[in-house]
């Protein structure tokens, strides 16, 4: 058994996901580090960071700085928060529920996975009164979809997120080489296994058939099918502010206006769907312009280091998640790990925040950085 000690635990991203290799078989770490294709939009997402330069304020006045944001009626600590990660069991027998501890003794919003290990109650339960928002995998079976959103609402969950990038897996070349797909052996379908519109479309129930089931949660599990018109439909299930997670063009920014989200989140999942698709933080300038404040946006993939916060807030995102450093914490230490990686990362931010001369969020401007390549 592992049992690290919580002052030896690493500062550095590199050393976390080192030790997280050494910990996990070949399968699951694949799985989390992996991307789609060649990798190419792995690689893009942290060189998209590097071609800008922080410019520095100096003599401000930094003694006492405000990184607090109100965000859809919650207070948040920072403009940080934990992304929805599924099948969080092949990293931590504790999966799910210890990231979520570690993100309710923070503060810090967890959204929670439609494809979670552990339900959406049981997360929920161990969060107590903690910002959580859940990511909706929306369901080919319409009742699905319908009774997840219910679940998360009466379960207090104050937002859904909806991932529109993943319909389905992207090639993962990975994946198929080590003949790895979570799912496959029954990870991460704990909220549907709990879902009475789920179990009514088994001929026999998970507890008896437990192939049945995970072949029949492959069927249900996504829509390619979905457009635009279908977004007035889920707003009939909640009166839950609804993000949109995984939009890269602006002319999808602009329907997700004109169809009534809330939100969007600029993502493209951490390089796993579209290889060669735009880096995200590419993709932030033109999507904060069109959306023109009138909904806040959200940036994640490729986020390592509080300078990767700060550039994402200067190119207008309200907000950032992150997604594989929390699970290579997780690896290492469990609940531990993931306070761990999330302090660190909060602390880089700080200190970038005052180095730079910023004492506050909306401090954080277009003017504050350049293109490295100037
Ligand atoms: C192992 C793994 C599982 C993921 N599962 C989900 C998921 O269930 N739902 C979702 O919306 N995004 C999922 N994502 C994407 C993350 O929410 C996020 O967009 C991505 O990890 C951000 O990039 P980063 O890992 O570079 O920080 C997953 C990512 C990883 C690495
Ligand atoms: O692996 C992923 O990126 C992902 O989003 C997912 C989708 C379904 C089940 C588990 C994870």
């Amino acid at each position: 058994m592992h049992s690290p000690d919580p002052n030896r635990l690493p500062t550095q991203f590199e050393e976390w996901q080192k030790q997280a290799r050494e910990i996990l078989e070949d399968g699951p770490y694949e799985y989390v580090a992996g991307g789609s294709g060649g990798e190419d939009t792995v690689q893009s997402n942290r060189e998209a960071f590097k071609r800008w330069n922080i410019l520095p304020r100096v003599f401000r006045n930094v003694e006492d700085r405000n990184l607090k944001l109100g965000l859809f009626g919650d207070m948040l600590p920072s403009p940080v928060m934990i992304a929805p990660i599924g099948v969080q069991s092949i990293i931590h027998k504790e999966g799910e529920l210890a990231t979520a501890r570690a993100a309710a003794s923070m503060g810090v919003p967890y959204i929670a996975s439609s494809a979670s290990t552990y339900s959406m109650e049981e997360i929920a339960e161990v969060m107590g009164d903690a910002p959580k928002w859940f990511q909706l995998y929306w369901s080919s079976e319409p009742s699905i979809a319908k009774s997840f959103v219910e679940r998360a609402e009466h379960a207090g969950y104050t937002a859904i997120v909806v991932t529109l990038d993943t319909p389905m897996m992207a090639w993962r070349e990975l994946d198929l080489k080590n003949v790895y797909l979570p799912f496959l052996i029954g990870e991460g379908i704990g909220n549907y296994l709990t879902d009475p519109a789920f179990r009514a479309g088994l001929r026999v129930p998970p507890e008896e058939d437990s192939m049945g089931a995970i072949m029949h949660w492959t069927r249900v599990f996504g829509h390619a099918g979905l457009t635009w018109e279908d977004l007035a439909e889920l707003k009939t299930y909640t009166s839950l502010p609804i993000i949109l997670k995984g939009i890269l063009h602006p002319e999808d920014a602009k329907l997700a206006l004109k169809y009534g989200a809330d939100g969007i989140i600029v993502s493209n999942h951490g390089g796993r769907q579209v290889d060669g698709a735009i880096a995200a933080l590419d993709a932030l300038p033109a999507i904060v312009e069109a959306t023109n404040n009138q909904v806040p946006v959200l940036m994640d993939s490729g986020i390592r280091r509080g300078a990767d916060i700060f550039k994402a807030l200067a190119l207008g995102a309200k907000a950032v998640l992150i997604g594989r450093p929390c699970m290579y914490g997780l690896a290492v230490a469990g609940e531990t790990g993931v306070r761990q990686v999330m302090n660190n990362l909060l602390a880089d931010f700080d200190l970038t925040m005052a180095l730079s001369g910023c004492r506050d969020l909306n401090e954080v401007n277009k003017g504050m950085i350049l293109p490295a390549d100037r």
